[in-house]
């Protein structure tokens, strides 16, 4: 069933497991994330960039809207780093249950006002909203200096952040970074500012770029023809330690997107004779399933739909 992301992540905070979210661009990728979380009965958020709907625009959101309305688990459509007030109206319009406002590159007042305007246009239409403090930075564990703290979440700059907007969740900048070079082998994740910020706030808290970019599927991208250098994500223990201490919504992206590239390269390259699209993205679609599988397990969310 199509829900709003507090009917999702409420539940996960007080539940002390986290729920994957997950970036889609297709039919397929939609359909991995979907159906795999009902065979193994776990809700789970399906997200849009502006540059998903820029490519797929309502024809995608309806593909993702009709999948979760006749899921058999909790499923809502969330729009991932919403730019403006207007990019998150569009959403809400156009059927999303959950929108992000990101701000946080603003200063603190600014990222305030904006965030505010979304929460009360986004509330009277009874839609969730996720707001950001503090900005994503690769963190090597050895080199933890000042200048790169200021990016990190100040924990009671968050309170009067949460107090001053009224969002349902927060994104919070605790070491982790998009894409697949997240800092030289594993990241640093500050595990000590997550406890701070979840006892200081019982909202659900959100980590963004969480994909794993696991070993075997870069090497076996690698084999495939693709490029790629030392990538590295977050370990699945750093994320089953944050869903103990608050963190409820855990996007993922660069992991669906290595998974499939990596199943359609290896598809081309076994059978170069190959041109039915079936044959080419249905491996696609079962290897970002088991992937997703993995996410789900480590998150604790299996069984809890
Ligand atoms: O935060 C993300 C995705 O992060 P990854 O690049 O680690 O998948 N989307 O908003
Ligand atoms: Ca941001
Ligand atoms: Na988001
Ligand atoms: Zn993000």
């Amino acid at each position: 069933m199509l829900v709003t992301g507090n009917d999702i992540l409420i539940p996960a905070r007080a539940g002390k497991y986290a729920v994957g979210s997950f970036n889609t661009n297709n039919m397929e990728i939609t359909q991995a994330i979907i159906h795999t979380a009902e065979r193994l009965r776990s809700p789970v958020m399906v997200q849009m960039s502006e540059g998903a709907i820029k490519y797929g625009g309502q024809d995608l959101a309806d593909i993702v809207i009709d999948l979760a309305q006749r899921a058999s688990v909790p499923v809502a459509l969330h729009l991932d780093h919403g730019s403006s007030y207007e990019s998150a109206l569009r959403a809400i319009k156009m059927g999303f249950t959950s929108v992000m406002i990101d701000a946080s590159h603003h200063p603190f007042e600014e990222n305030v006002h904006e965030t505010r305007r979304v929460v009360e246009a986004a509330h009277a239409m009874g839609i969730s909203v996720e707001a950001e403090l503090g900005r994503l930075g690769g963190i090597e564990e050895h080199v933890v200096v000042d200048e790169k703290d200021a990016f990190l979440t100040d924990p009671e700059e968050a309170v009067q952040f949460v107090e001053q907007t009224g969002t349902d969740y927060l994104a919070i900048a605790i070491g982790t970074s998009h894409g697949a070079y997240k800092g030289k082998g594993r990241p640093f994740i500050d595990h000590a500012r997550i406890k701070r910020i979840s006892e200081l706030l019982p909202i659900p808290l959100v980590a963004h770029g969480s994909s794993g970019v696991p070993a075997e599927i870069v090497q076996r991208f690698r084999d495939a023809g693709g490029e790629i250098g030392d990538a590295a994500g977050i370990a699945d223990e750093d994320l089953q330690q944050a869903a103990q201490f608050g963190i409820a919504k855990v996007n993922v992206d660069t992991d669906l997107r290595l998974a499939m590239t990596t199943a359609v390269r290896e598809v081309l390259q076994k059978t170069p004779k190959e041109f039915d699209p079936r044959k080419i993205f249905g491996p696609a679609r079962d290897l970002m399933s088991q992937v997703i599988e993995h996410k789900l397990r480590v998150l604790g969310s299996v069984g809890k739909a």
